[in-house]
């Protein structure tokens, strides 16, 4: 999750989205304290070219390196006996975008058509605040595709700091949001 937050603080501030990181990683099935974790690709928010969101550069950038488009990734990610893939995003992916594109749930469902693997699991550190899409739909949307999602705790003011940095008065918006995520350092 802390390098997430690092890919995030790269992300160009807008006030119009949020500033997001994302790790794809292939994980090995016996491994507890993930030792053999492979990180396959990385993204942030506007990384590529366009109102790009961090899960579709993360997919981008690996549809890249293996010659196919991003809508094609599913067909290039690795499907190995023993290990699976998993995606650690800052915030909770997208369900919905003000903007219509493409939310990154359907993205990372995507990735599992044609009966691949696909992702296994999203881990995030933060329920997408009601800034823009009011009540985020984005884990029950994962939940029906039968994908697990685990909310990774401790780092909600540090993600949010760094997702509404260029929001306008970024501060106070923290601190709603802290307090909708019930953050423990929501009162401070
Ligand atoms: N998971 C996630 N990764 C991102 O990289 C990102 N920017 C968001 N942001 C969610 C927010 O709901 C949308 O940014 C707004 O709904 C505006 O939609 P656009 O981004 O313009 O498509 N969420
Ligand atoms: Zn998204």
């Amino acid at each position: 999750m802390r390098k997430c937050i690092v890919l995030a603080s790269q992300s160009p501030p807008r006030p119009t989205n949020f500033r997001v990181g994302a790790i794809l990683i292939s994980r090995a099935d016996n491994d507890p304290t993930f030792s053999d974790d492979r990180i396959l690709s990385t993204g942030y928010t506007m990384e590529l070219a366009g109102n790009t969101h961090a899960e579709q550069c993360c997919f981008s950038n690996f549809a890249a390196v293996h010659s196919v488009s991003e809508e094609e990734v599913a067909t290039v990610l690795p499907v190995e006996e023993g290990r699976k893939l998993v995606m650690y995003v800052t915030m909770e992916p997208c369900g919905k975008r003000l903007s219509g594109n493409a939310p990154c749930v359907q993205r990372i469902i995507k990735t599992r058509e044609g009966g691949r693997p696909g992702v296994h699991k999203v881990y995030f550190g933060v329920k997408e605040p009601g800034t823009f899409v009011g009540e985020s739909e984005g884990c029950k949307m994962l939940e029906s595709a039968g994908i697990e999602w685990e909310y990774v705790g401790g780092f909600e003011k540090e993600i949010l700091k760094v997702a509404m940095a260029g929001h306008e008065n970024a501060e106070q918006k923290v601190k709603e949001a802290l307090g909708e995520a019930g953050g423990d350092d929501a009162e401070q």
